[in-house]
């Protein structure tokens, strides 16, 4: 990947879509974890106002002290960055209790995984709204078009995707490009929704590197082709990808012939 050229290429589609968009700057979550640190980065390098917010809701001490770090390098390094913490555990805790929400469900337990994503999606468009921002995504093309590994209308839930285009491995290239600090370099990618510490992989079942080679092999092949470790990374890819298509397509618009409108 020719890395500077893809930057200045990012940066300078931020500052065109900004541009037509009659909108004033970016907002952006940033969590301690590479995709939001190199959006973030990448947004601060237009030189438009950038609001960037770090929004705990019982986060682990690492993943607060790692977004923390990350505000203070942006305010410090461009004078068109601003941060602020939010702190939505009492709003999470609120919404739970009203919602008699079960916890010791599983499935309730996803649910209200999500519910904290989307808590930051109606925190991010607050603001946005209120100073006339976007709202920046920081998904990949692996979690955004591989594996719908987002929440809908969660972290899902944005206005402009500037890295959705980049695999993982293609995003920890321009992270190193852009000097992001080694803790969020080395840190495990996490979606950081849960109590414990799981990371993705261990939910997804494969790492991202195992995964951008069934990206790049599904299209061609089935899961017979191959044996082993490849076949099962080919299965949980296959089987992701085939429960994600109602995140990657347009929601589903009941058409109404048009005999029945007149
Ligand atoms: N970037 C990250 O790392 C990140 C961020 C957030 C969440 N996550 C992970 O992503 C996953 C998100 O969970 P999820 O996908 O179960 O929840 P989701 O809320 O994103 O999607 C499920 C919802 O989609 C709708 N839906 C389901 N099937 C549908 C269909 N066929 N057609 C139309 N709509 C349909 C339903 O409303 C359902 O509740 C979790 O594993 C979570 O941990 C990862
Ligand atoms: N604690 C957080 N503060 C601010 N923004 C956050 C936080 N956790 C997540 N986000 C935003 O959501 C996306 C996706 O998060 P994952 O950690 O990958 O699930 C992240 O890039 C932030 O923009
Ligand atoms: O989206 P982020 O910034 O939280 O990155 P990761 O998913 O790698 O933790």
């Amino acid at each position: 990947m020719k890395t500077t050229k893809v930057i200045s290429y990012i940066v300078n589609w931020l500052n065109d879509y900004l541009k037509n968009s009659n909108t004033k700057g970016f907002v952006v979550g940033v969590s301690g974890g590479i995709d939001s640190a190199v959006v973030s980065t990448l947004a601060a390098q237009t030189g438009e106002p950038v609001l960037v917010l770090d929004m705990p809701i019982h986060q682990s001490e690492d993943q607060v002290t790692r977004a923390r770090e990350h505000i203070k390098f942006l305010t410090e390094q461009y004078k068109n960055v601003s941060g602020k913490t939010i702190n939505l555990t009492t709003t999470f805790e609120a919404l739970k209790s009203d919602l008699h929400a079960d916890e010791s469900h599983e499935k309730n337990n996803l649910s209200l995984a999500n519910t904290r994503s989307r808590l930051r999606m109606i925190t991010l468009y607050y603001y946005a709204g209120l100073n006339n921002y976007l709202v920046c995504g920081t998904g990949n093309k692996i979690e955004d078009f591989g594996i719908g590994f987002f929440t809908k209308y969660g972290d899902g839930g944005v206005d402009i995707s500037p890295i959705a285009d980049l695999l993982k491995s293609q995003v920890f290239e321009i992270a190193r490009e852009l000097h992001i600090s080694e803790s969020i370099q080395k840190a495990k990618p996490t979606d950081g929704l849960w109590t414990d510490e799981r990371s993705d992989e261990d939910q997804i079942g494969a790492s991202y590197p195992e995964l951008e080679w069934a990206m790049k092999v599904h299209e061609n092949h089935k899961a017979t082709d191959f044996t082993g470790r490849e076949r099962k990374v080919f299965e949980i890819y296959d089987r992701l990808n085939r429960l994600a298509q109602h995140k990657i397509n347009p929601i589903p618009v009941c058409q109404i012939p048009k005999e029945l409108l007149h």
